[in-house]
């Protein structure tokens, strides 16, 4: 598929569903129009939602930033591309629960995809020849990108606000766990097509000779995971006073003898690592009482056929069974902050106040990788990031407006 060539609405997205329609033939009409309903205002939002987002590969980014790109083609193809993927993710936050949809951060974030939205549609007919033209796209590429800088902590912002005005329900947080995720790897994705361009075409200075844009077509595993340990061993040291020390050990299965390598965006592997190094480092403090002996963590890379695996083992006491999905909620994790009497003695919260490990396994999953956790408890957690060797198989994974999404947020159902 030629990488940037101008998206054609993949059909009307509803002849997708026609079978799924139930025997209430009103209903379903009923719902048909609430679903692809247009208003006035939202005229541009529901012609690009009707467009499906365009997923690439790391092996087309790639090939696209060091060989057969340029900026008028990239322009050509973001002026496009980003309205659809904002359009689609716009669509859905209007179908949120009322209660999240009413409260003050959530309108703020809210205002700020609308204003980016119409930024960009600015640009739609505008001369993709005109030197002038480029540069004031990649300036407000730019200034998009700075006014979506807070949007995670904001969104959380709303979560709170939402459950100290309204409580919630297992559906509506069902429903805002769905939602996060879609959005979060949304947001991702924009900003991955952003800093792509701004990278390659802006001003800014590239960040490394041989990467393309924010990808490094050589990642080496180890280096980052040891960035990723030394920073977390410094908080780790400032808030406990110690820190467990980092054993590695690599196989390369696939090229004997060669260091463990991947086409990836450093940033996204650097994050994962970080978080997962931080809570290991955490359950080993917390659950090892004499700071002078404490397990050392155990970081396996492995690069097969088709996998690379990285496997962090820590002897932090580990976690029932029954509360590892605890970990993965944005609803959980947005705990109001504890009083100190409601925290059990020598035992760190578990709700967390932020959204870093949600936000990593994003990260893994967004280039058709992943992240999960193996705990045993009363003895250890392994943590473990599975990411794809081949660029050409490490396509982004969109979230789609549709009718199969918009029941997902349906009260009736
Ligand atoms: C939402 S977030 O991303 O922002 N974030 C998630 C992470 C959280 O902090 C943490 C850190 C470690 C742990 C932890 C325990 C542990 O703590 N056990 C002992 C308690 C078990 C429940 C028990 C209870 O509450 O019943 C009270 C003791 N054991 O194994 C791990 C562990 C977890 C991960 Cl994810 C890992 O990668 C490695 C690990 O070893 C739990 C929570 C901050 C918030």
């Amino acid at each position: 598929k030629d990488l940037y060539t101008n998206v054609k609405a993949y059909g009307n997205k509803d002849e997708q569903h026609t079978a799924e329609e139930t025997s209430s033939e009103n209903a379903v009409r009923r719902k048909k129009s609430l679903y692809s309903e247009s208003s006035p205002d939202n005229s541009d939002c529901d012609k690009y939602s009707k467009y499906c987002p365009s997923s690439l590969t790391l092996e087309q980014l790639t090939e696209f930033g060091s060989k057969t790109g340029t900026e008028k083609s990239s322009f050509e193809f973001l002026r496009h591309e980003l309205p659809v993927r904002l359009a689609n993710i716009m669509k859905e936050i209007n179908l949120l629960p009322s209660n999240l949809l009413s409260v003050p951060s959530v309108n703020i974030v809210n205002g700020w995809y609308k204003q980016s939205f119409a930024e960009i549609l600015e640009f739609e007919n505008l001369d993709a020849d005109s030197s002038k033209i480029l540069s004031q796209f990649t300036d407000t590429l730019i200034k998009i990108r700075n006014r979506h800088t807070n949007v995670v902590e904001t969104m959380a912002q709303g979560v709170l606000e939402m459950k100290e005005a309204f409580g919630t329900d297992v559906k509506q947080e069902n429903q805002i766990q769905y939602f996060l995720d879609r959005f979060y790897i949304n947001r991702i994705s924009i900003r991955m097509l952003i800093n792509q361009h701004a990278l390659l075409y802006g001003s800014q200075l590239a960040n490394h000779p041989r990467h393309v844009g924010c990808i490094d077509p050589n990642c080496d595993v180890v280096e980052v995971a040891r960035d990723a340990f030394a920073s977390a061993r410094f908080l780790c040291e400032q808030y406990y006073l110690s820190a467990p020390d980092l054993i590695i050990e690599c196989v390369n299965a696939k090229e004997i003898g060669l260091p463990v390598q991947i086409v990836y965006v450093p940033s996204h592997l650097y994050h994962m690592l970080f978080e997962l190094f931080k809570n290991a480092m955490r359950a080993v403090v917390e659950n090892n009482l004499k700071a002078s002996d404490l397990p050392p963590l155990k970081l396996l890379i492995c690069k097969g056929e088709e996998d690379l695996t990285i496997k962090l083992s820590d002897r932090g006491g580990g976690i029932s069974y029954s509360k590892i999905d605890l970990l993965f909620q944005y609803m959980f994790s947005t705990a109001p902050q504890p009083h100190a009497s409601s925290v059990k003695e020598g035992s760190a919260p578990l709700a967390g106040y932020g959204y870093g490990l949600p936000l990593s396994r994003l990260y893994a999953r967004y280039f058709q990788g992943d992240l999960v956790l193996s705990s045993v408890e009363g003895y250890g957690t392994d943590a473990i990031i599975y990411l794809k060797v081949l660029s050409n198989e490490a396509s982004e994974c969109l979230p789609v407006y549709n009718k199969t999404a918009y029941k997902m947020y349906d009260s009736d159902v």
